[in-house]
């Protein structure tokens, strides 16, 4: 229950990442060694993640001193199955196709099928692990992939398209493969180096990650580390965003602005204004308000789909219109109908949305019951709902859990009248 209307001011802290936690769990059962993470984000999906590689044989224990700091141990794998009833609430479990391959020389994962925002085919995940050897399987909702006699061999894997999720399988599957893999036309995206960064502290040898190739000599076995994971630099550009639809002033602490990629220079056309600051940035809306920016979606260092709902939103209280265009996901606009129920204007137009922006009139965004349909779609109704006029009811927050460490607390810290309603 958010009742809308009052400036976001203060400090706010940012967590780990929810999409560099999960592959980087993913990657626990590829070492017999410890491995400790720390900045582990309090989220349903990396509660998700630890249960599932929990079932395959890791053993998890948080460690005192600070919150997010866990030992994950394999000891050895307990089972190379990742089942259906495990997989279906989170895409990211087929995650763990590379790591049980590596180190089990099997695995047998559910399809993870499609979601609200997609349909998702995971094809790209399959035809790499077949370069590196692997015989692949589907039978009753399963993919079964086998490793060849003598283990995984590297081999050179072009990507049609910049898959985050089948680099991130790969390079967690040819870190022990034999010789050379070369992965041409990877994803660039900063959760891609940072899973990087841990193989090669477990003693990966991978080179040009965040670029469009990965090379990857095979070594033997990896070992354990200590890893910090990266800041949420989705997490970062939302409250980048309530700030701006709020016209607050919010100091954002461990997000690094570097990290938005391309999204800065938009956000920065649509009116905001960052300051660099010693641990941290600043984000404040410039004299002149927030101005209709067209925006679309691209791989990083694009403009990022897991932000596109949430400048919707910002964009509805804009001067002047947006086409907000997205190229990612087949079907990611599902906030529109509910921001419509909040006085929005748009109209969706094929794989765009024109929002017609009230800006300059001062909001015409009014508190309404909405629902939540998928976790970004969620946050944008968040967004809308702090700066609409009188209160707004959001239904199925449990997709904001998935995403948001702490969201109404983190809020609720810099002003915003926001209660979880048990
Ligand atoms: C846990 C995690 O990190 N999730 C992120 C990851 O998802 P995920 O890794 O699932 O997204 P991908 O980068 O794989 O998907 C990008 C596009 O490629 C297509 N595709 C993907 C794989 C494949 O085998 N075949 C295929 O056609 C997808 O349908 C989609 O259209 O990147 C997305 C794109 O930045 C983000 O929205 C998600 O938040
Ligand atoms: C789409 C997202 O996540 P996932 O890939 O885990 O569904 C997201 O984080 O916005």
């Amino acid at each position: 229950m958010i009742t809308g209307g009052r400036k976001l001011e203060g400090t706010l802290a940012i967590s780990g990442a929810k999409n560099a936690a999960l592959p980087l769990i993913a990657a626990t059962l590829l070492t017999g060694d410890t491995l400790e993470l720390r900045n582990v984000p309090e989220l349903a999906d990396v509660v998700s993640m630890m249960r599932l590689v929990q079932r395959l044989g890791v053993a998890s224990t948080y460690l005192p001193g600070e919150p997010g700091r866990v030992a994950f141990h394999c000891q050895e794998l307990l089972s190379t199955t990742a089942p259906y009833d495990l997989v279906r609430k989170m895409r990211a479990s087929v995650l763990v196709l590379g790591p049980l391959l590596a180190r089990g020389g099997e695995a047998i994962v559910s399809m993870p099928g499609g979601c609200a925002i997609g349909t998702r085919p995971i094809d790209l995940h399959l035809s790499g692990m077949e370069r590196l050897g692997a015989i692949i399987e589907l039978s009753q909702g399963y993919v079964t992939a086998r490793a060849p006699a003598g283990g995984l061999k590297g081999a050179r894997i072009e990507l049609t398209q910049p898959s985050v999720g089948a680099t991130e399988n790969l390079l967690m599957a040819a870190a022990t493969a034999k010789g050379t893999t070369t992965i041409i036309g990877a994803a660039r995206e900063p959760e891609i180096v940072d899973l990087a960064l841990l193989l090669s502290s477990m003693g990966a040898a991978i080179e040009g990650a965040g670029t469009s190739t990965i090379t990857i000599e095979g070594v033997a076995q990896l070992h354990g580390a200590v890893h910090s994971i990266m800041p949420d630099r989705i997490e970062a550009g939302t409250y980048v965003m309530a700030a701006g639809i709020t016209g607050g002033r919010l100091h954002i602490t461990g997000g690094d602005l570097g990290l938005l990629g391309g999204a800065r220079e938009k956000l920065e056309e649509a009116g905001l204004q960052f300051t660099d600051t010693a641990d941290g940035f600043a984000v404040s809306v410039a004299s002149e308000g927030l101005r209709g920016t067209d925006v679309m979606t691209r791989p990083y260092p694009g403009f990022p789909t897991d932000l596109q709902a949430q400048f919707m939103a910002l964009m509805c209280n804009a001067e002047g219109a947006s086409m907000i265009t997205e190229t990612i996901f087949e079907n990611r606009f599902m906030h529109v109908p509910e921001l419509a129920r909040m006085g929005a204007q748009i109209t969706i137009h094929g794989g765009s949305a024109l929002v017609r922006g009230q800006g300059a009139r001062g909001t015409t965004l009014r508190g309404a019951p909405v629902m939540a349909t998928d976790l970004r779609a969620s946050v944008s109704l968040v967004l809308a709902a702090l700066a609409a006029e009188g209160e707004t009811e959001i239904n199925r927050i449990y997709h904001l859990d998935r995403g948001y460490e702490h969201l109404e607390q983190k809020l609720q810290a810099v002003g915003a009248c926001v209660e979880r309603i048990p």
